[in-house]
């Protein structure tokens, strides 16, 4: 699948040393060195296309923009896949009430998503993958799982339906739930519910197994027919939503991989069963050196989401003339791991950030910038510390205003902290 167009990215001077980025990993709540001199292998759980691009998306993908920058500016080559889930059951359901054909609605929100995307200056992963075109390799690859064992058919479900559908088996799996650390049972049986998983499905093994392949319900004459794919042996029907994302790692970066990243809702149940997957496809024990999560932004006191009508996109802020610039520096405003609550004045105080930047790499001079260099450096490869490296800009930027005496100041400070926010930051100044 297409992604978008890379944003320019200016070369810094080389760093003095090699340098290690680390993330906390969100399951130990460990910091983990993430990445190598031969590569960093990131995936990041990508859109399901229907209400893009709210802010809450945009943090995310903004927050991993600086794992991706801070291994570029560090010489690590980068192996970035993410997804777009272009099947799913939220996606039918919304083309149902929008009365839209479910391609159509996917197709127009994931457009919206690039072009907000570029608007940000996200660099774009290296694989951009739809769920759609990776069915082929999700049935090959649930196949293999049951003639292993690892996963089982079970029969008709309480309204006579479903004949076939495919879970995986996690008792097969020795180490589920080492991943992201979610041990509490009764906890993990409320979330993986409320995440669309069916914890009462006749027949199952295990009530958090998790649906691999849904085999075509026939038409029930109420919603759209559900589209449904050649499954092989499978039989009609279209892949579980776990299963997509480690089939799509395993194939496009191979484990183990460094980061597995999105926001803290994707914890459980949907990171720990790709991990389990992952460990299934690859026979890797640990298939993932860190889980990374991004906290949940909130408005009007509630998650980010269409149901509450509380959404704010970075597309409506762009139509009223908002610089998306301002947008990211609103975003990096806030530490990627804390939730948080967007407000206008957070856009406004990025704004005068933004216009103080401006000002201050305008000058002919400013003071030494070798700090903001080595600053910016350090915040981010402390597990991305946006609010830090913003600080140190900051003071910069005040020095330059304060019109200190011009014997004191360095004609080139002002052209390398204009790249280094660009560089690093991904701001545009
Ligand atoms: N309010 C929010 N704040 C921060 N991140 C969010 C918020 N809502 C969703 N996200 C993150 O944005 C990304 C896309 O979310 S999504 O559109 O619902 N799609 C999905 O979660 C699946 N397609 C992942 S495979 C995910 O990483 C999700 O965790
Ligand atoms: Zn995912």
């Amino acid at each position: 699948m297409l992604s978008w167009s890379s944003p320019s990215r200016p070369t810094l001077p080389a760093p003095g040393h090699p340098r290690t980025i680390e993330v906390r990993d969100s399951a130990s709540g460990e910091l983990r060195a993430v990445g190598d001199e031969n590569r960093g292998a990131l995936y990041v759980c990508g859109i399901t296309p229907y209400d893009a691009t709210h802010l809450g998306h945009a943090a995310t993908y903004v927050a991993f923009d600086l794992l991706v920058r801070a291994w570029l500016d560090a010489g690590i080559p980068v192996a970035y896949a993410q997804n777009v889930t272009d099947v799913d059951d939220p996606l039918l359901e919304r083309a149902a009430e929008l009365g839209e054909d479910w391609r159509h609605l996917a197709e127009r929100e994931t457009d919206l998503f690039r072009s907000d995307m570029t608007a940000l200056r996200v660099v774009p992963p290296t694989s951009y993958v739809g769920a759609v075109e990776t069915i082929p390799d999700v049935a090959r690859i649930v196949e293999r799982l049951l003639a292993e064992g690892r996963a089982y058919r079970v029969g008709p479900d309480a309204d006579g339906r479903g004949d076939g559908d495919v879970y995986a088996d996690l008792s097969t799996d020795p180490r589920i739930g080492t991943d992201t650390a979610d041990l509490d049972r009764e906890a993990n049986l409320v979330r993986f519910a409320e995440m669309g998983g069916d914890p009462d499905r006749l027949g199952k093994r295990d009530a958090l197994d998790p649906l691999l392949w849904r085999v075509e319900r026939e038409h029930d004459g109420v919603g759209q027919q559900e589209p449904s794919w050649d499954g092989g042996e499978l039989g009609r029907g279209r892949p579980g939503w776990h299963i997509e994302c480690a089939v799509i790692a395993a194939r496009e970066l191979g484990a183990p991989i460094d980061v597995q990243g999105g926001g803290a809702d994707l914890r459980y149940p949907h990171h720990a069963m790709s991990a389990s997957h992952l460990r299934a496809i690859s026979g890797v024990h640990r298939p993932v050196g860190a889980h990374v999560h991004a906290g949940l932004v909130g408005y009007d006191g509630h998650k980010m989401s269409k149901s509450r009508g509380n959404l704010v996109l970075v597309s409506r802020l762009r139509e009223e003339g908002v610089d998306p610039m301002a947008v990211r520096l609103a975003l990096l405003g806030h530490h990627y791991a804390t939730p948080w609550e967007y407000t206008d004045a957070d856009l406004a105080a990025a704004t005068d950030r933004l216009a103080r930047w401006r000002a201050a790499v305008a000058q002919p001079a400013g003071p030494d910038a070798a700090d903001v260099l080595d600053g910016v450096r350090a915040a981010l490869a402390a597990d991305l510390d946006a609010p830090r490296a913003l600080a140190v800009v900051d003071a910069w930027a005040e020095r330059a205003l304060a019109g200190e005496p011009t014997d004191e100041l360095d004609a080139a400070a002002p052209a390398l902290v204009r790249d280094v926010v660009d560089a690093l930051l991904g701001v545009e100044l």
